[in-house]
Protein backbone atom coordinates (compact mmCIF):
# COMPACT_ATOMS: atom_id res chain seq x y z
CA UNK A 1 0.00 0.00 0.00
CA UNK A 2 1.14 3.16 -1.21
CA UNK A 3 -0.90 5.60 1.41
CA UNK A 4 1.61 7.18 3.60
CA UNK A 5 0.09 7.91 7.22
CA UNK A 6 1.85 11.39 8.66
CA UNK A 7 5.11 10.34 10.81
CA UNK A 8 6.68 11.67 13.36
CA UNK A 9 8.77 13.63 10.88
CA UNK A 10 5.87 14.75 8.97
CA UNK A 11 5.48 18.90 8.62
CA UNK A 12 2.08 19.71 10.96
CA UNK A 13 -0.80 20.23 8.62
CA UNK A 14 -1.87 23.87 7.64
CA UNK A 15 -4.93 22.36 9.98
CA UNK A 16 -2.70 21.47 13.17
CA UNK A 17 -1.25 24.96 12.97
CA UNK A 18 -4.02 26.68 12.70
CA UNK A 19 -5.68 24.89 15.59
CA UNK A 20 -2.43 25.43 17.69
CA UNK A 21 -2.85 28.99 17.52
CA UNK A 22 -5.82 29.67 17.76
CA UNK A 23 -5.12 27.71 21.86
CA UNK A 24 -2.30 30.26 22.07
CA UNK A 25 -4.17 33.04 21.19
CA UNK A 26 -6.71 32.22 23.50
CA UNK A 27 -3.98 31.92 26.37
CA UNK A 28 -4.61 28.24 27.00
CA UNK A 29 -1.82 26.57 27.90
CA UNK A 30 -0.01 24.36 24.46
CA UNK A 31 0.20 20.47 24.33
CA UNK A 32 3.64 19.38 23.02
CA UNK A 33 1.97 18.43 19.81
CA UNK A 34 0.62 22.00 19.79
CA UNK A 35 3.96 23.50 20.15
CA UNK A 36 5.38 21.71 18.25
CA UNK A 37 2.54 22.67 15.38
CA UNK A 38 3.54 26.43 16.32
CA UNK A 39 7.36 25.99 15.22
CA UNK A 40 5.73 25.23 11.32
CA UNK A 41 4.18 28.75 11.74
CA UNK A 42 5.26 30.81 8.50
CA UNK A 43 4.35 34.17 6.88
CA UNK A 44 4.82 37.42 7.92
CA UNK A 45 2.31 39.42 6.19
CA UNK A 46 -0.61 40.82 8.37
CA UNK A 47 -2.61 37.61 9.72
CA UNK A 48 -0.20 35.45 8.42
CA UNK A 49 0.37 31.81 11.16
CA UNK A 50 4.01 33.47 11.84
CA UNK A 51 2.71 37.20 12.36
CA UNK A 52 -0.04 35.63 14.39
CA UNK A 53 2.40 33.75 16.48
CA UNK A 54 4.68 37.01 17.34
CA UNK A 55 2.09 39.11 18.55
CA UNK A 56 1.25 35.94 21.40
CA UNK A 57 4.55 35.74 22.35
CA UNK A 58 4.98 39.84 22.07
CA UNK A 59 1.96 40.39 24.63
CA UNK A 60 3.15 37.29 26.72
CA UNK A 61 6.60 39.20 27.42
CA UNK A 62 5.07 42.57 27.68
CA UNK A 63 3.21 41.17 30.33
CA UNK A 64 5.93 39.54 32.47
CA UNK A 65 8.25 42.82 32.00
CA UNK A 66 5.18 44.80 33.31
CA UNK A 67 4.72 42.50 36.31
CA UNK A 68 8.70 42.46 36.98
CA UNK A 69 8.17 46.66 36.69
CA UNK A 70 10.34 47.16 33.65
CA UNK A 71 7.60 47.68 30.80
CA UNK A 72 9.40 47.90 27.95
CA UNK A 73 12.47 47.42 28.95
CA UNK A 74 15.49 45.11 26.92
CA UNK A 75 18.27 43.84 28.53
CA UNK A 76 22.11 43.21 28.19
CA UNK A 77 25.02 42.50 30.14
CA UNK A 78 28.74 44.79 29.55
CA UNK A 79 31.38 41.36 29.84
CA UNK A 80 34.62 40.48 29.26
CA UNK A 81 34.80 37.34 28.12
CA UNK A 82 37.84 35.39 29.56
CA UNK A 83 38.28 32.50 27.72
CA UNK A 84 40.74 30.80 30.43
CA UNK A 85 41.37 27.68 28.61
CA UNK A 86 40.42 26.44 24.91
CA UNK A 87 41.60 23.00 25.42
CA UNK A 88 38.49 19.74 25.91
CA UNK A 89 37.73 16.66 26.36
CA UNK A 90 34.49 16.88 24.46
CA UNK A 91 34.35 17.03 20.45
CA UNK A 92 31.31 18.62 19.75
CA UNK A 93 30.64 18.75 16.00
CA UNK A 94 30.00 22.71 15.70
CA UNK A 95 32.28 24.01 18.15
CA UNK A 96 34.91 26.16 16.95
CA UNK A 97 36.18 27.24 20.46
CA UNK A 98 38.36 24.19 21.13
CA UNK A 99 41.97 23.62 20.36
CA UNK A 100 44.40 20.54 20.84
CA UNK A 101 47.72 21.08 22.83
CA UNK A 102 49.74 20.66 19.58
CA UNK A 103 47.68 23.72 17.81
CA UNK A 104 48.67 25.76 21.35
CA UNK A 105 52.13 24.88 20.59
CA UNK A 106 52.56 25.79 17.22
CA UNK A 107 50.86 29.13 18.52
CA UNK A 108 52.89 29.41 21.18
CA UNK A 109 50.75 29.78 23.81
CA UNK A 110 50.20 28.10 27.21
CA UNK A 111 47.22 25.25 27.96
CA UNK A 112 45.62 27.66 30.38
CA UNK A 113 45.60 31.65 30.19
CA UNK A 114 47.64 32.82 33.28
CA UNK A 115 46.89 34.83 36.05
CA UNK A 116 48.43 37.89 34.64
CA UNK A 117 46.71 37.77 31.68
CA UNK A 118 43.43 37.04 33.25
CA UNK A 119 43.98 40.10 35.78
CA UNK A 120 45.47 42.30 32.66
CA UNK A 121 41.93 41.61 30.74
CA UNK A 122 39.76 42.34 33.58
CA UNK A 123 41.16 45.12 34.52
CA UNK A 124 41.09 46.84 31.00
CA UNK A 125 37.16 45.69 30.91
CA UNK A 126 36.34 47.50 34.17
CA UNK A 127 38.63 50.40 32.94
CA UNK A 128 35.63 50.52 30.57
CA UNK A 129 32.86 49.91 33.04
CA UNK A 130 32.38 46.08 32.42
CA UNK A 131 30.56 44.60 35.26
CA UNK A 132 30.78 40.99 34.24
CA UNK A 133 33.33 38.67 33.68
CA UNK A 134 32.23 35.94 31.72
CA UNK A 135 34.34 32.75 32.09
CA UNK A 136 33.87 30.19 29.32
CA UNK A 137 36.28 27.59 28.52
CA UNK A 138 36.52 23.75 27.54
CA UNK A 139 34.97 20.96 29.68
CA UNK A 140 37.78 19.26 31.92
CA UNK A 141 40.26 18.93 29.65
CA UNK A 142 42.96 17.08 32.19
CA UNK A 143 40.79 14.07 31.78
CA UNK A 144 41.43 14.07 28.20
CA UNK A 145 45.11 16.22 27.66
CA UNK A 146 47.83 14.94 29.70
CA UNK A 147 49.14 19.05 29.04
CA UNK A 148 46.37 20.10 30.76
CA UNK A 149 47.09 17.78 33.97
CA UNK A 150 50.55 19.16 33.78
CA UNK A 151 50.14 22.54 33.65
CA UNK A 152 47.10 22.71 37.09
CA UNK A 153 50.07 20.28 39.17
CA UNK A 154 52.62 22.48 38.22
CA UNK A 155 50.94 25.76 39.20
CA UNK A 156 49.01 24.15 42.40
CA UNK A 157 45.58 23.39 41.15
CA UNK A 158 43.84 20.13 41.68
CA UNK A 159 41.61 20.51 38.45
CA UNK A 160 40.32 23.06 36.38
CA UNK A 161 37.30 23.99 38.14
CA UNK A 162 39.95 24.45 41.16
CA UNK A 163 41.53 27.25 38.69
CA UNK A 164 38.22 28.64 37.62
CA UNK A 165 37.51 29.20 41.65
CA UNK A 166 41.26 30.47 42.26
CA UNK A 167 40.44 32.84 39.55
CA UNK A 168 36.99 34.21 39.87
CA UNK A 169 38.25 34.92 43.35
CA UNK A 170 41.12 36.91 42.37
CA UNK A 171 39.05 39.13 39.75
CA UNK A 172 36.47 39.86 42.01
CA UNK A 173 38.72 40.77 44.33
CA UNK A 174 41.26 42.76 42.40
CA UNK A 175 38.93 44.36 40.05
CA UNK A 176 35.09 44.05 41.45
CA UNK A 177 33.88 42.27 38.64
CA UNK A 178 30.90 40.01 39.05
CA UNK A 179 32.16 36.19 37.88
CA UNK A 180 29.52 34.35 35.37
CA UNK A 181 30.83 30.63 35.07
CA UNK A 182 30.25 28.80 32.20
CA UNK A 183 32.47 25.75 32.59
CA UNK A 184 30.61 22.96 31.02
CA UNK A 185 29.31 19.95 33.55
CA UNK A 186 29.43 20.68 37.23
CA UNK A 187 28.92 18.26 39.53
CA UNK A 188 26.70 19.00 42.69
CA UNK A 189 29.98 19.81 45.19
CA UNK A 190 31.52 21.55 42.54
CA UNK A 191 28.38 23.46 42.14
CA UNK A 192 28.51 24.34 45.95
CA UNK A 193 32.29 24.80 45.89
CA UNK A 194 31.92 27.75 43.63
CA UNK A 195 28.30 28.92 44.95
CA UNK A 196 30.47 31.35 46.93
CA UNK A 197 32.82 32.88 44.08
CA UNK A 198 30.14 33.50 41.37
CA UNK A 199 27.46 35.66 40.73
CA UNK A 200 25.71 33.38 38.63
CA UNK A 201 26.55 30.43 36.53
CA UNK A 202 25.47 28.27 33.55
CA UNK A 203 25.38 25.86 31.04
CA UNK A 204 23.19 25.42 27.54
CA UNK A 205 20.91 22.33 28.05
CA UNK A 206 21.90 22.08 24.04
CA UNK A 207 19.29 19.61 23.07
CA UNK A 208 17.40 16.66 25.18
CA UNK A 209 18.05 14.52 22.06
CA UNK A 210 20.08 11.32 23.11
CA UNK A 211 20.31 10.63 19.50
CA UNK A 212 22.54 12.91 19.11
CA UNK A 213 24.68 12.16 21.52
CA UNK A 214 24.65 8.36 20.89
CA UNK A 215 24.40 8.14 16.89
CA UNK A 216 28.08 7.41 15.69
CA UNK A 217 28.85 9.88 13.53
CA UNK A 218 26.05 12.75 15.47
CA UNK A 219 27.26 15.94 16.83
CA UNK A 220 27.44 15.17 20.36
CA UNK A 221 28.61 11.57 19.84
CA UNK A 222 32.01 11.37 21.77
CA UNK A 223 31.13 14.20 23.93
CA UNK A 224 30.74 13.23 27.58
CA UNK A 225 29.61 16.09 28.42
CA UNK A 226 26.96 16.06 26.28
CA UNK A 227 24.80 13.21 27.77
CA UNK A 228 21.58 15.06 27.64
CA UNK A 229 21.03 13.12 31.22
CA UNK A 230 23.99 14.51 32.42
CA UNK A 231 23.14 17.84 31.59
CA UNK A 232 19.46 17.71 33.34
CA UNK A 233 21.28 16.59 36.02
CA UNK A 234 23.33 20.17 36.42
CA UNK A 235 20.01 22.08 36.02
CA UNK A 236 18.69 20.03 38.61
CA UNK A 237 21.49 20.21 40.89
CA UNK A 238 22.07 24.04 40.36
CA UNK A 239 18.33 24.51 41.45
CA UNK A 240 19.15 22.72 44.76
CA UNK A 241 22.39 24.43 45.10
CA UNK A 242 20.68 27.96 45.12
CA UNK A 243 22.72 29.25 42.01
CA UNK A 244 21.55 32.16 39.56
CA UNK A 245 21.63 29.79 36.54
CA UNK A 246 21.36 30.48 33.15
CA UNK A 247 20.77 27.97 30.37
CA UNK A 248 19.24 27.24 26.93
CA UNK A 249 18.72 25.45 23.95
CA UNK A 250 21.38 25.54 20.90
CA UNK A 251 19.06 25.13 17.60
CA UNK A 252 20.42 23.89 14.13
CA UNK A 253 22.42 20.43 15.43
CA UNK A 254 19.95 17.96 13.73
CA UNK A 255 17.27 18.17 16.27
CA UNK A 256 13.80 17.62 15.13
CA UNK A 257 11.09 19.68 16.13
CA UNK A 258 9.55 17.47 18.70
CA UNK A 259 13.07 17.64 20.34
CA UNK A 260 13.05 21.29 20.47
CA UNK A 261 9.87 21.45 21.59
CA UNK A 262 11.08 18.80 24.73
CA UNK A 263 13.96 21.13 25.51
CA UNK A 264 12.31 23.82 26.16
CA UNK A 265 9.40 21.74 28.38
CA UNK A 266 12.13 20.35 30.28
CA UNK A 267 14.16 23.84 31.10
CA UNK A 268 10.19 25.55 31.86
CA UNK A 269 9.86 22.60 34.36
CA UNK A 270 13.42 22.90 36.57
CA UNK A 271 12.87 26.72 36.38
CA UNK A 272 9.40 26.34 37.50
CA UNK A 273 10.79 24.18 40.60
CA UNK A 274 13.67 25.85 40.97
CA UNK A 275 13.47 29.57 40.16
CA UNK A 276 17.36 29.70 39.77
CA UNK A 277 17.22 29.91 35.59
CA UNK A 278 15.39 33.52 35.13
CA UNK A 279 17.28 33.55 31.75
CA UNK A 280 17.12 30.81 28.83
CA UNK A 281 19.54 31.27 25.50
CA UNK A 282 18.04 30.39 22.64
CA UNK A 283 20.80 30.26 20.30
CA UNK A 284 20.66 29.88 16.38
CA UNK A 285 23.59 27.32 14.83
CA UNK A 286 23.92 28.16 11.01
CA UNK A 287 26.77 25.96 9.98
CA UNK A 288 26.51 28.16 7.11
CA UNK A 289 26.65 31.86 7.07
CA UNK A 290 23.17 33.09 5.11
CA UNK A 291 23.55 34.44 1.70
CA UNK A 292 23.18 38.43 2.28
CA UNK A 293 19.51 39.36 1.51
CA UNK A 294 17.87 42.68 1.79
CA UNK A 295 14.08 43.26 2.44
CA UNK A 296 12.09 39.98 3.43
CA UNK A 297 13.77 37.76 5.71
CA UNK A 298 15.05 34.06 4.50
CA UNK A 299 12.94 30.74 6.13
CA UNK A 300 15.65 30.32 7.94
CA UNK A 301 15.30 33.07 9.77
CA UNK A 302 11.50 32.63 10.16
CA UNK A 303 12.26 29.13 11.38
CA UNK A 304 14.25 30.90 13.89
CA UNK A 305 12.09 33.53 15.31
CA UNK A 306 8.99 30.40 15.42
CA UNK A 307 11.26 28.69 18.33
CA UNK A 308 11.90 31.74 19.89
CA UNK A 309 8.18 32.77 19.91
CA UNK A 310 7.39 28.99 20.53
CA UNK A 311 10.22 28.98 24.31
CA UNK A 312 8.18 32.29 25.31
CA UNK A 313 5.38 30.64 25.11
CA UNK A 314 6.29 27.49 26.90
CA UNK A 315 8.27 29.47 29.35
CA UNK A 316 6.41 32.30 30.23
CA UNK A 317 6.07 35.41 30.72
CA UNK A 318 8.83 35.38 34.37
CA UNK A 319 11.64 34.29 32.58
CA UNK A 320 13.76 36.41 29.83
CA UNK A 321 14.35 34.86 26.92
CA UNK A 322 18.05 35.62 25.39
CA UNK A 323 18.89 36.17 21.91
CA UNK A 324 22.71 36.87 21.21
CA UNK A 325 22.51 39.90 18.83
CA UNK A 326 25.65 39.17 17.11
CA UNK A 327 24.67 35.81 15.71
CA UNK A 328 21.65 37.68 13.79
CA UNK A 329 22.31 39.85 10.40
CA UNK A 330 22.29 43.78 11.67
CA UNK A 331 23.40 44.98 8.54
CA UNK A 332 19.74 45.80 7.27
CA UNK A 333 19.88 48.81 9.87
CA UNK A 334 18.23 46.48 13.04
CA UNK A 335 15.66 44.73 11.22
CA UNK A 336 16.43 41.26 12.25
CA UNK A 337 16.80 42.32 15.61
CA UNK A 338 13.24 43.57 15.35
CA UNK A 339 12.37 40.38 14.38
CA UNK A 340 13.26 39.13 17.42
CA UNK A 341 11.63 41.24 19.35
CA UNK A 342 8.49 40.76 18.28
CA UNK A 343 9.27 36.71 18.57
CA UNK A 344 9.09 38.01 22.39
CA UNK A 345 12.78 38.40 23.01
CA UNK A 346 13.77 40.27 26.16
CA UNK A 347 17.46 40.28 26.86
CA UNK A 348 20.66 40.86 24.30
CA UNK A 349 22.56 38.58 26.80
CA UNK A 350 25.87 39.43 27.88
CA UNK A 351 27.90 41.83 25.24
CA UNK A 352 31.47 43.30 24.86
CA UNK A 353 33.09 46.71 24.00
CA UNK A 354 36.73 45.16 25.00
CA UNK A 355 36.77 41.03 23.74
CA UNK A 356 35.29 39.20 20.99
CA UNK A 357 33.04 36.38 21.30
CA UNK A 358 35.30 33.42 21.53
CA UNK A 359 32.25 30.74 20.42
CA UNK A 360 31.62 32.86 17.55
CA UNK A 361 35.01 34.88 16.69
CA UNK A 362 33.76 35.29 12.99
CA UNK A 363 30.39 37.75 14.44
CA UNK A 364 31.67 41.17 15.95
CA UNK A 365 29.62 42.24 18.72
CA UNK A 366 27.17 45.19 17.47
CA UNK A 367 27.83 48.79 19.30
CA UNK A 368 26.04 49.11 22.07
CA UNK A 369 24.42 52.68 20.80
CA UNK A 370 23.56 51.07 17.38
CA UNK A 371 21.81 47.94 19.70
CA UNK A 372 20.27 50.47 21.49
CA UNK A 373 19.19 52.53 18.63
CA UNK A 374 17.63 48.72 17.00
CA UNK A 375 15.77 48.26 20.17
CA UNK A 376 14.16 51.73 20.46
CA UNK A 377 12.82 51.57 17.19
CA UNK A 378 10.98 48.79 18.34
CA UNK A 379 9.53 50.73 21.37
CA UNK A 380 12.08 48.78 23.52
CA UNK A 381 14.50 50.88 26.01
CA UNK A 382 17.91 49.25 26.34
CA UNK A 383 19.42 48.64 29.88
CA UNK A 384 22.52 47.57 31.39
CA UNK A 385 21.93 44.40 33.65
CA UNK A 386 24.22 42.48 36.30
CA UNK A 387 25.47 38.71 35.38
CA UNK A 388 22.46 37.66 37.09
CA UNK A 389 19.13 38.65 36.93
CA UNK A 390 17.21 41.36 38.99
CA UNK A 391 15.39 39.21 40.97
CA UNK A 392 18.10 37.37 41.82
CA UNK A 393 20.14 40.68 42.98
CA UNK A 394 17.16 41.92 44.60
CA UNK A 395 16.82 38.68 47.10
CA UNK A 396 20.70 38.55 47.15
CA UNK A 397 20.39 36.56 51.02
CA UNK A 398 18.73 33.75 49.31
CA UNK A 399 20.54 33.42 45.88
CA UNK A 400 23.75 34.63 46.83
CA UNK A 401 26.39 33.46 49.39
CA UNK A 402 27.40 36.34 52.01
CA UNK A 403 31.47 36.30 50.23
CA UNK A 404 29.84 37.79 47.03
CA UNK A 405 26.64 40.02 47.83
CA UNK A 406 29.09 43.01 48.54
CA UNK A 407 30.35 43.26 45.19
CA UNK A 408 26.50 42.96 43.52
CA UNK A 409 25.59 45.40 46.03
CA UNK A 410 28.18 47.68 44.73
CA UNK A 411 27.34 47.62 41.17
CA UNK A 412 23.18 47.11 41.90
CA UNK A 413 20.87 50.07 41.42
CA UNK A 414 17.50 50.19 43.35
CA UNK A 415 16.10 48.24 40.82
CA UNK A 416 18.19 45.51 40.73
CA UNK A 417 19.77 46.47 37.35
CA UNK A 418 23.11 47.68 36.96
CA UNK A 419 24.11 51.06 37.67
CA UNK A 420 25.14 52.40 34.25
CA UNK A 421 28.14 54.15 33.96
CA UNK A 422 29.42 52.38 37.39
CA UNK A 423 32.81 51.71 37.45
CA UNK A 424 33.26 48.12 39.08
CA UNK A 425 36.57 48.67 41.82
CA UNK A 426 38.37 45.89 43.57
CA UNK A 427 38.64 45.70 47.60
CA UNK A 428 41.04 48.39 48.87
CA UNK A 429 44.57 46.91 49.71
CA UNK A 430 44.70 45.67 53.45
CA UNK A 431 46.76 48.24 55.77
CA UNK A 432 49.14 46.43 58.26
CA UNK A 433 47.62 46.13 61.57
CA UNK A 434 47.95 49.32 63.93
O1 LIG B 1 29.52 35.71 24.41
C1 LIG B 1 28.90 34.69 24.66
N1 LIG B 1 28.32 34.57 25.85
C2 LIG B 1 27.69 33.43 26.19
N2 LIG B 1 27.15 33.30 27.44
C3 LIG B 1 27.17 34.42 28.38
C4 LIG B 1 26.05 35.38 28.19
O2 LIG B 1 26.40 36.18 27.09
C5 LIG B 1 25.91 36.28 29.41
O3 LIG B 1 27.18 36.57 29.89
C6 LIG B 1 25.08 35.67 30.51
O4 LIG B 1 23.79 35.58 30.04
C7 LIG B 1 25.08 36.54 31.77
O5 LIG B 1 23.96 36.37 32.55
C8 LIG B 1 26.69 32.09 27.88
C9 LIG B 1 26.36 31.93 29.23
C10 LIG B 1 25.95 30.72 29.66
O6 LIG B 1 25.70 30.56 30.96
C11 LIG B 1 25.81 29.64 28.79
C12 LIG B 1 26.14 29.80 27.46
C13 LIG B 1 26.59 31.01 26.99
C14 LIG B 1 26.98 31.19 25.65
C15 LIG B 1 27.61 32.37 25.29
C16 LIG B 1 28.20 32.56 23.99
O7 LIG B 1 28.17 31.71 23.10
N3 LIG B 1 28.83 33.73 23.74
C1 LIG C 1 28.77 28.34 25.00
C2 LIG C 1 27.72 27.73 24.15
O1 LIG C 1 27.86 28.20 22.82
C3 LIG C 1 27.20 27.29 21.95
N1 LIG C 1 28.00 27.09 20.76
C4 LIG C 1 29.13 26.37 20.62
N2 LIG C 1 29.56 26.44 19.34
C5 LIG C 1 28.67 27.23 18.68
C6 LIG C 1 28.55 27.70 17.34
N3 LIG C 1 29.44 27.37 16.40
N4 LIG C 1 27.51 28.51 17.02
C7 LIG C 1 26.62 28.87 17.94
N5 LIG C 1 26.68 28.44 19.22
C8 LIG C 1 27.69 27.65 19.58
C9 LIG C 1 26.94 26.03 22.76
O2 LIG C 1 25.56 26.03 23.06
C10 LIG C 1 27.74 26.23 24.00
O3 LIG C 1 27.18 25.60 25.13
C1 LIG D 1 32.79 26.84 24.61
S1 LIG D 1 31.43 25.82 24.94
C2 LIG D 1 30.90 26.44 26.54
C3 LIG D 1 31.37 25.77 27.75
C4 LIG D 1 31.31 24.28 27.79
N1 LIG D 1 32.45 23.71 27.16
C5 LIG D 1 30.04 23.74 27.21
O1 LIG D 1 30.02 23.31 26.08
O2 LIG D 1 29.04 23.78 27.89
S1 LIG E 1 32.09 21.02 25.40
FE1 LIG E 1 32.06 23.22 24.86
S2 LIG E 1 34.24 23.70 24.43
FE2 LIG E 1 34.07 21.48 24.43
S3 LIG E 1 33.82 20.91 22.30
FE3 LIG E 1 31.77 21.08 23.18
S4 LIG E 1 31.09 23.21 22.84
FE4 LIG E 1 33.32 23.11 22.48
Amino acid sequence: MSTALPGPTSPPSGHAVEAALRVAEAGGPLDPREAEALLAARGLCDGDPLDRLLRVASAVRDAGLAAAGRPGVVTYSRKVFVPITTLCRDRCHYCTFVDTPLQLARAGRTPFMTEDEVLALTRDGAALECKEALFTLGDRPEARWPEARQWLEAHGFASTLDYVRHLAVLVREETGMLPHLNPGVMTADELADLRPVAASMGMMLETTSRELFERRGAVHFGSPDKDPAVRLQVLEDAGVAVVPFTTGVLLGIGETPADRIESLLAIADVARRHGHVREVIVQNFRAKPRTAMRGEPDLALQEYAAALAVARLLLGPDLRVQAPPNLSATDDDGAELALLLRAGVDDWGGVSPLTPDHVNPERPWPHLADLARWSAKSGFELRERLALQPEHALDAQRWLDPAVAPAVAALAGPDGLAVQGRRPVGLAPRRPAA
